[in-house]
């Protein structure tokens, strides 16, 4: 996680193969004659249509058979070492005469308004939430159509230059940084709600549009889209991260609420992850693309329009607030709660330091500073209300909790919610200058209380602040670190951190990101977490979707 990336390697003549084979040379004077061709097309177009952007996809299809010589033949045979050998080295930047060849493509693409340089978007674009090195890409383009997406993928594909999509930058892995540099897609502008089937329940969305935008939309139709990370990122970006936040469990994460994907794929192709029209409930034809694209982070294709599950708005609603003595009291009752099925509807741990950052955030709370679970309950009635809370207060006062504080009504309920969906915030607020990171460890419900046990003892002994704030229904929850980015070795003790709270949660059967994903922050990890040839698997069908590494390089998969 903390690691620098690798020296830049000297810039091989042929980006996507170190050989100097005959085959592979007539296949690349092949391929360039193609992108000469398609540049002069491009530079006599002042405005991009569907059409033409269509006949760039065709251009790309030629282009790809001059190549098949090189690209198919060599993908098969070699080992995944050597196919990693064929790749620019991590963190080598592209160079700048290729950058600039393809920026003179993309302004002829999508219109010069829509590729910048300015280093002040750049910087904008080389970061999101967390406090991983910032990496700038060397140029930002806003598509506005799919069409324009394919586009840029074409040209970036000729060109072998990278390729970073990018939501609203609400991540905490570092997702969006470019430590290869290449071109940041930017989805903001392509924020339509295509439909709303209201029979159904079923939405379609370009990837510019974001959750609360999406509920806006919806409130007068009885429905909701019920995925609540916090904060309000773009729901395509959420695919991406296979996020999920405070209700994932009572309707699941991304993972169970998406229905359909349009992906553009590294070399400019759109293909639709459940087909065309798919919106089925379920189905059992083929592979399942669309979860193979849900948490892929921007590294297998650029998800462009999502179509997700939506849920009726519920009839009641009730949420409850109970302090407890120690984390692990909470813990365990949280876990009893879901192991009597009790359908809570949101269930948050939150730890003394952690009640505290509410307190002193924004000043507009008066919790008392002891652990605590914040629930909220749904239901159709308000009868089914009542027994769910008193049957999880029973549970509660069985570990020592106290006396359920209850309330139906929006305003003392948006109190609540409000102040855990700061808590990252609020955390960092304790230090004021500090960055912050956040573990993100899930473990099965019978193992949370040992996992939590684990964490407070190791915030402790490595004399970190760092409150905990977690979804403990889905056995998921968060050391908010809160640090000086500049002191070494305290820099040191959050790795410290992460890496011990990740090897026990594996250890526990579960796994180390629950709903960040792996970014850059968890790549570490994943070979312990899934074991080598889970790990080979992975590499194989990244090697098989983008065989240049254009998408996303650099994060996710382990470094080998
Ligand atoms: C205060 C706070 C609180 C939380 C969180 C953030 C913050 C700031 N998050 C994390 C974050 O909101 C989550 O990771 C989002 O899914 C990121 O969506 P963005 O649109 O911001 O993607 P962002 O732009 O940050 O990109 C994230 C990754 O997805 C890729 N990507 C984005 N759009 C894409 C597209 N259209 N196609 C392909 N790849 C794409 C990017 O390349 C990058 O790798 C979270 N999360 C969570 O699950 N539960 C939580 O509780 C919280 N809580
Ligand atoms: C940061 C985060 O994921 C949370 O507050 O739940
Ligand atoms: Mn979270």
């Amino acid at each position: 996680m903390f690691r620098t990336w690798g020296v830049a390697r000297q810039q091989s003549t042929c980006r996507c193969c170190t050989t100097t084979s005959l085959r592979h040379a007539a296949a690349r004077r092949a391929a360039s004659a193609v992108t000469a061709a398609t540049t002069t097309t491009t530079t006599t177009t002042t405005t991009t249509t569907r059409t033409s952007d269509l006949r760039r996809v065709g251009m790309a299809v030629r282009l790809r058979s001059a190549r098949s010589a090189c690209s198919a033949g060599v993908a098969s045979f070699h080992t995944h070492r050597q196919l990693q050998q064929q790749q620019p080295a991590e963190g080598s930047r592209v160079g700048a005469a290729v950058v600039s060849a393809a920026l003179k493509e993309l302004e002829a693409a999508l219109g010069k308004q829509a590729v910048t340089t300015a280093t002040a978007v750049r910087d904008q674009h080389s970061h999101d939430e967390s406090f991983h090195a910032p990496h700038l890409p060397d140029a930002v383009v806003y598509p506005t159509s799919v069409e324009q997406v394919s586009a840029v993928a074409q040209v970036c594909h000729q060109h072998r230059v990278p390729m970073i999509p990018f939501g609203t930058g609400t991540g905490l892995e570092s997702g969006v940084s470019a430590p290869s540099g290449g071109v940041c897609i930017d989805l903001s502008k392509m924020d339509a709600i295509v439909d709303v089937n209201t029979e159904d329940a079923t939405c379609t969305v370009q990837p510019g549009v974001t959750r609360k935008s999406l509920n806006a939309h919806l409130r007068d139709t009885g429905l909701w889209f019920p995925i609540d990370p916090g904060a309000d990122a773009s729901l395509c970006g959420m695919c991406a991260t296979g996020a999920s936040g405070t209700v994932a469990v009572r309707y699941g994460t991304m993972r169970d609420n998406v229905l359909n994907l349009q992906v553009v794929m590294a070399d400019g192709q759109i293909m639709h992850t459940a087909g065309p029209k798919g919106r089925a409930p379920k189905s059992s034809a083929g592979l399942n693309l669309t979860h193979l694209l849900i948490g892929s982070e921007g590294t297998l294709g650029i998800i462009t329009a999502a179509t997700l599950k939506l849920q009726g708005q519920p009839e009641h609603v009730a949420s409850a607030v109970c302090a407890f003595d120690s984390v692990e009291q909470a813990s365990q009752t949280a876990a009893q709660i879901i192991q009597c099925n009790i359908p809570v509807a949101r269930m948050e741990l939150l730890d003394a330091g952690m009640m505290k950052a509410f307190n002193t955030f924004k000043k507009t709370t008066e919790y008392v500073e002891k652990p605590h679970l914040f629930l909220e309950f749904h239901g159709f009635s308000a009868s089914s209300l009542d027994e769910q809370i008193s049957f999880a207060q029973e549970l509660a006062a069985d570990n020592g909790g106290d006396a359920f504080a209850h309330a139906h009504d929006i305003e003392t309920r948006n109190k609540l919610w409000e102040a855990r969906h700061n808590a990252w915030y609020a955390a960092l607020s304790l230090r004021p200058g500090a960055k912050g990171y956040s573990t993100d460890v899930c473990v099965p419900i019978s193992q949370l209380p040992a996992m939590v046990h684990h964490a407070t003892h190791e915030v402790h002994r490595l004399n970190l602040t760092a409150p905990i704030a977690g979804h403990v229904g889905d056995g998921n929850f968060h050391c908010i670190t809160v640090f000086d980015a500049n002191d070494r070795d305290e820099v040191q003790r959050v790795h410290d951190l992460s890496a011990s709270l990740a090897r026990k949660a594996i250890d526990l059967g579960g796994t180390c990101t629950g709903e960040h994903g792996v970014g850059v922050g968890k790549r570490e990890f994943l070979t312990a977490e899934f074991g080598a040839p889970a790990i080979a698997a992975m590499h194989a069908i990244k090697h098989a979707l983008d065989p240049y590494n254009l998408l996303n390089p650099g994060k996710l998969y382990p470094q080998s």
